[in-house]
């Protein structure tokens, strides 16, 4: 099968190495690591420590010249999606699937057969301007949910932290032959991919988690098992996911789980700090409007009060408007 994966980051070079270690012929499109890939392949350095050296993964930094594929994993941040929108034409063919990893809510949530009252609203926070819908259409889209926790410790080089759960669905619910042929590839690759038929109830139940630890964690630094277990933050997390399960109801997803057993799963991971973190640690953007602004959005569409998470975003508006004018200090610095 012809895999790109566009993103060589984290989860993107965890899939890429393990799917190219189990025969499939998977090109990268990459960026900053594009000259480390093509000079030495991709590491993977799994859970218990054993690396995975993969050298039969090809780079390139153009989707036009990598060409059609039969998959393609978008592994990028969501705010990344955006710009790339556009140049993903080249590597799609008339059934090529495009598997949407990022976390929060999806550009396409209201799309591809979700029906009722919001059938076909574009959401603002996850799709600026409309650009990813204007030229990718949701038909070609499987939804997907991102339990993994990976980091890209160098360029080429990814280590996993914790987990092999991708949960694949069709945007209808449908149990398609092209869905359940990908959770076969990915299983064959050592993944945990089930196929469920309400993908939307999955992404809601990981972003319980996302919207309230990425942006607290963001803000205070610290991990997982820290913020579930300092009382204060973790009722603060609480507080996040009563109101966010309020608009999933509304929306018609309830959750299989309650919210003490989503705290409890993520105290689980650990000492992880979460992608957000990482993200402020290293002075890049962060995936804010995806994971926390698109469920205000969606509580105004609903007419739910968000008083919680309004007020964790306000905070982390300020920090990354502070982020932005460091970052932009220091290149005026450098250059
Ligand atoms: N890492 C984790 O543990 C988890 C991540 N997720 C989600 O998965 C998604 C991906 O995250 P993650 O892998 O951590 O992110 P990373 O930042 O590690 O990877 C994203 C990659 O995309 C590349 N990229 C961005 N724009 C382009 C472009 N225009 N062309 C080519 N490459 C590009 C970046 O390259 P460059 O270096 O040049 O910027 C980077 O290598 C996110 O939505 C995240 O929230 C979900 C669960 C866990
Ligand atoms: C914390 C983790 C790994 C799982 O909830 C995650 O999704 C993130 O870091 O963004």
């Amino acid at each position: 099968m012809s895999i790109a994966i566009v993103g060589a980051g984290a989860i993107g070079g965890y899939l890429g190495v393990r799917l190219a270690e189990a025969g499939e012929d998977v090109t990268f499109i990459a960026r900053s690591n594009a000259a480390a890939i093509q000079a030495d392949g991709m590491r993977l350095i799994e859970e218990d420590g054993t690396e995975i050296h993969s050298k039969s993964v090809k780079a390139t930094r153009s989707m036009q010249e990598a060409g059609v594929h039969e998959v393609v994993l978008l592994t990028v941040k969501a705010h990344q999606v955006g710009p790339i929108a556009a140049d993903l034409k080249h590597l799609i063919g008339p059934d090529t699937v495009v598997v949407t990893m990022q976390n929060g809510i999806p550009w396409w949530y209201f799309m591809g057969g979700h029906g009722g009252e919001y059938a076909g609203t574009r959401l603002e926070s996850a799709d600026p301007g409309g650009l990813i819908a204007d030229n990718l259409d949701p038909k070609h889209v499987i939804g997907s949910v991102v339990y993994p926790a990976t980091v890209l410790s160098d360029p080429g080089t990814v280590k996993v932290i914790e987990g092999n759960r991708f949960g694949l669905g069709e945007l209808d619910g449908s149990k398609s032959e092209r869905v359940l042929a990908l959770s076969q590839r990915l299983a064959k690759a050592g993944f945990r991919a089930p196929v469920t038929s309400d993908i939307r109830a999955e992404i809601w139940l990981k972003l319980w988690g996302n919207l309230s630890f990425n942006p607290i964690s963001a803000l205070t630094h610290a991990t997982l098992e820290d913020i579930c277990r300092f009382p204060d933050t973790r009722a603060i997390a609480a507080e996040m996911m009563r109101e966010a399960e309020v608009i999933a109801n509304k929306l018609g997803v309830t959750f299989r789980l309650g919210i003490d057993k989503r705290i409890a799963g993520a105290e689980k991971v650990g000492p992880h700090k979460t992608s957000m973190l990482q993200d402020v640690e290293a002075g890049r953007p962060i995936e804010l409007e995806a994971l926390v602004g698109s469920v205000i959005e969606l509580g105004r569409l609903t007419g739910t009060p968000t008083p919680h998470i309004d007020t964790v975003f306000a905070l982390m508006r300020l920090l990354a408007q502070s982020l932005e004018r460091a970052q932009g200090r220091l290149a005026i610095q450098g250059a």
